[in-house]
């Protein structure tokens, strides 16, 4: 049998609660991964399964220390040749950036799964056990090599670049709206129908072994009236970049716009996105190049202040920062 991995980091398919009807309100990540294990056995008629307790935590607490451990031990595990597969229990509120994070950091083309739940664990139909089943399983299918970073969530097979939680509460809530899923898990079987065509893992030019720590970069969420206060407060906390959740195609408020051209001037790298959820952040008004704001493309918000930290551990020139945002 192929062996699988499972590094846990918590999450709501860790978490428990008083009624079998609670289903907010829970205790998160406070299962270990054993007991996790231990209540889904058919695990074991498809691969060599076993734990690994990274973290306990509600991913609303993911921190770029964890992040970094992470992205090192998956490299570590899947460099032996008797490991086929990775599995990431997470909680599903940051569980996007953490699969994008590792898709651009791990260095191998066999299958990182990112798996959690939206009830927990003591829940009535709680939707735990099948997706890590799924997900053990697609993390021992090669049919899921050299896909990326994959997420396996409610019968479907996400992408880690382009998937995004879209409902706060519901059990169908991991999507790439428009992009679209990669596949479907129907009938017991791993069927693949789109794939990515940015860079990643394998293709990826990013190398976290050696560092302990990554650059700050923060978010900025633009709204009528939005002033320059943030973007300030930001710079003088010390952001090396900051990403601009835009309205529509990466537009900014004049007065905002103000503090960020003049934080490109003292080096700050700005990244135009938006708050908007599809389609490109482009080259729009021209005025926006001339100060040097880059183009953030398809990446919502978190995903592009994932990609601009690891963009900062290897350039600060701005050229070659717009080529990685085309790139990946
Ligand atoms: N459904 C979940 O997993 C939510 C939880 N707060 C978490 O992200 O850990």
């Amino acid at each position: 049998l192929p062996q699988v991995k499972i590094l846990a980091t918590g999450g709501t398919i860790a978490g428990t609660a008083s009624s079998s009807t609670q289903m907010t309100g829970y205790k998160a990540g406070d299962l270990g991964i054993q007991v996790l294990i231990n209540a889904v056995p058919q695990m074991k008629d498809f691969a060599d399964v076993s734990g690994e307790q990274i973290v306990k935590i509600s991913s609303n607490n993911m921190t770029d220390a964890v992040l970094l451990r992470l992205a090192k031990r998956c490299n570590e595990l899947l460099a032996d040749p008797k490991v086929s597969g990775i599995v990431i229990t997470h909680g599903t509120d940051t569980l996007e950036e953490t699969a994008y994070f590792l898709n651009l950091t791990v260095h191998s083309d066999k299958p990182v799964v990112l798996v959690g739940a939206m009830r927990p664990a003591t829940a009535i139909s709680a939707d735990g056990p099948l997706n890590l089943l799924n997900a053990v399983k697609l993390a021992a299918d090669p049919q899921a090599k050299g896909r990326g970073v994959l997420i396996a969530m409610n019968d479907t097979i996400g992408g880690a670049r382009d998937t995004t939680k879209t409902n706060t509460t519901n059990v169908a809530t991991f999507k790439a709206t428009e992009l679209g899923a990669m596949g479907y898990i129907a009938a017991g079987k791993n069927y693949f129908f789109n794939q990515s065509t940015r860079r990643h893992t394998s293709a990826s030019e990013f190398d976290v072994t050696k560092l302990d720590a990554l650059p700050r970069v923060d978010i900025v969420y633009s709204h009528a009236n939005a002033d320059r206060v943030p973007v300030d407060a930001f710079v003088k906390a010390g952001a090396k970049g900051l990403v601009m959740a835009g309205s529509g195609n990466g537009s900014l408020h004049e007065w905002e716009e103000k503090g960020a051209a003049e934080a490109i001037k003292n080096g700050v790298v700005v990244v135009r996105s938006s708050r908007v959820g599809n389609g490109p952040v482009t080259v729009s008004v021209k005025r926006y190049t001339d100060e040097g704001f880059l183009n953030g493309g398809t990446l919502n918000p978190q995903k592009a202040r994932i990609l601009l930290q690891l963009a900062l551990t290897r350039t600060h020139d701005p050229k070659e920062i717009q080529r990685i945002f085309d790139e990946y």
